[in-house]
């Protein structure tokens, strides 16, 4: 055996450079037709009229400033804050693998977000971003324009959080038993990421797919991978010129419609019975089942109220189940574990804990030691010290993404005096980096401040209590507390604003913001009551994916269960 792979190997090396060096001639030639062609296009004169974020006075420096976006496009944001925004300019941004976006300053939120979507679009970016209708199978543009997947979040599963609390719960109880284990003398070394990402995928899966299909391990495996494949497939056919992609994409594809159809394997009998059983009680209310509290059910029932038998396809559904996957679980995986590393590797971590213990243990004391929304709600340090750590770690180095669609283009305002035509086919976004760390908004804004976004609250409800009550019983005092009250609520961490940009901002904010808030808290609880876990001396560096900030996948910690 030994003697027959020696004598391959070099073949296959040589084979694999051959093809590595093609690949690489082709994307090279690729990116320079294609930056020639933008140069003869009828937006270049919009481009060079623009300041730009990144370019060095070298040659080609356009060309370089795309390459080096790759690994820098954070730093670059960061740049074109000091030198534009804080003036109230847009810049442009080079993005690898695509056009430039305009990064607008902060003064233009407002008129950012109040544009209809017929003027401004979000889906045409994810369907840009994605390459969809290549990545999610022949109806991918269908899933994107008619997004049933998305609706039931924003119609069932924000409205029913207090009913999947304790299933969550449930499911992370046993989760973090498997994967971070229930020793209580020995530390045990643990992944922070990896595991992280089985925890949320198994515990968001538990309230998306229903019990079965979560605690299946080959469908956790997977659908990681799938939309592992997803991300990487789209970049990698974005670079491609539009004329080849359809040749492209079935090799590029080949691994990714692979794990689509393990998962499809596991899900399609579930949701086939989902749809047999969901017909059998609408049309009588006596058979015997009880639908069960999750989003695939109610996808289901979504999908028949279309009364279109195409909606009712099982594989149709169980893409549109991934996408519900796609959008939720690295996003969560990846705030979450930036938090526990945070909390953990922070100066003042012991106290922090403490405190962190302490309310934990007060809010179950008061709720017979049960985990419930409203508990959670009232979990103030909690929710302060992930929105803090969300602040500091941001996701993605810009945020709230819109494309011109308007076929004229759009003029959007700058400043009160200025405004800026943009033409169609434009992406602008906001500089969320820029300003999460900028001291106009936030005081010492380098530092990680666990309880900034408590303690004013905390504070006020003190303050509540100590008033006497002639005093607060007067109708211009109750007045302004109730002000008081709602202005220090626009802290928390599922609140959005200009200044607060980590799950967007506007009518398309991340609808599953409520439910990841909830779900994050839950995981950063149970692990304060459950685990001790060994400081760090400092926190593992993330790794810069296209500017996406990744905890260090291979960063370990050592945890002890509590006895
Ligand atoms: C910590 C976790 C999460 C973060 C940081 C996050 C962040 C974001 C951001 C920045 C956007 C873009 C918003 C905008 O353009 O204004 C977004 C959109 C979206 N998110 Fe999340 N997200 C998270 C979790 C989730 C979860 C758990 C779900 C589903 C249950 C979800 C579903 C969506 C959907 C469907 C959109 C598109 C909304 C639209 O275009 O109208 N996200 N998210």
């Amino acid at each position: 055996m030994a003697g027959v792979l020696d004598s391959l190997s070099p073949k296959l090396l040589e084979d694999g450079r051959v093809l590595g060096v093609t690949i690489i001639a082709i994307l090279a030639i690729t990116i320079l037709l294609r930056r020639i062609s933008q140069r003869f296009s009828s937006d270049y004169q919009f481009w060079k009229s623009q300041p730009w974020a990144g370019i060095r006075s070298e040659l080609f420096s356009g060309t370089r400033a795309y390459f080096r976006s790759f690994f820098t496009v954070r730093d670059m944001v960061e740049n074109g804050y000091h030198s534009y925004s804080t003036s109230r300019k847009a810049f442009v941004l080079p993005v690898f693998g695509g056009k430039p976006w305009i990064v607008l300053p902060k003064s233009s939120a407002k008129d950012l977000i109040s544009r209809s979507d017929s003027e401004l679009s979000s889906d045409d970016i994810h369907i840009e971003q994605l390459q969809v209708n290549y990545t999610l199978g022949p109806k991918g543009v269908h899933l994107m324009r008619v997004p049933l997947q998305f609706d039931v979040l924003r119609r069932q599963l924000t409205r029913k959080l207090p009913l999947l609390t304790g299933a969550v719960y449930d499911e992370l109880d046993k989760g973090f038993k498997q994967y971070w284990g229930t020793d209580t003398t020995n530390w045990v070394e643990v992944e922070a990421f990896p595991t992280c990402l089985k925890l949320v995928t198994r515990a968001a899966n538990r309230v998306f797919a229903g019990e079965e299909i979560c605690r299946n391990e080959d469908f956790l495996e997977h659908s990681k991978q799938y939309t592992q494949g997803t991300v990487f497939a789209s970049m990698a056919l974005r670079l491609i010129p539009k004329v080849l992609r359809p040749l492209a994409s079935p090799i590029l594809l080949l691994h990714n419609n692979q794990h689509f159809r393990v998962c499809a394997r596991i899900c399609v009998p579930v949701v086939q019975e989902r749809i047999r059983n969901t017909k059998a009680k609408q049309t009588d209310e006596s058979f015997e089942w009880e639908p069960p509290v999750d989003a695939l059910q109610w996808l289901v029932e979504e999908c028949i109220n279309t009364e279109d038998p195409k909606e009712l396809d099982p594989v149709l559904i169980t893409r549109r189940l991934l996408l519900l996957n796609m959008v939720a679980i690295h996003t969560t995986s990846i705030s979450i574990t930036h938090a526990i590393l945070n909390v953990n590797t922070f100066e003042h971590s012991e106290q922090v804990i403490a405190s962190l213990r302490e309310e934990c243990n007060r809010l179950l004391g008061e709720n017979n030691g049960v985990w419930t929304k409203a508990a959670l709600n009232d979990a103030l340090r909690l929710d302060s010290t992930i929105k803090e750590s969300m602040r500091c770690d941001d996701l993605e180095p810009f945020s709230t993404g819109r494309m011109v669609v308007h076929p004229n283009g759009i003029d959007i305002e700058t400043s009160t005096e200025s405004s800026l035509h943009v033409p169609h086919g434009v992406t602008l976004c906001l500089p969320s980096h820029g300003i999460h760390r900028d001291p106009e908004y936030y005081y010492s804004p380098l530092e990680f401040r666990p309880f900034r976004f408590s303690e004013p609250r905390e504070v006020f409800l003190k303050s509540q209590k100590e008033l006497p009550r002639e005093q607060s019983s007067a109708s211009d005092v109750q007045g302004s507390i109730k002000q008081t009250a709602l202005d220090l609520k626009t802290t928390a961490l599922v609140t959005t604003s200009d200044t607060y940009l980590a799950f967007g901002h506007g009518r398309h904010a991340c609808p599953g913001r409520f439910f990841a808030a909830q779900e994050m808290k839950l995981m950063l609880a149970y692990v304060l009551q459950n685990y001790d876990i060994e400081k760090l001396s400092e926190k593992p560096p993330s790794t810069m994916l296209m500017g996406t900030n990744v905890p260090n996948e291979k960063a370990k910690i050592r945890v002890k269960r509590r006895a």
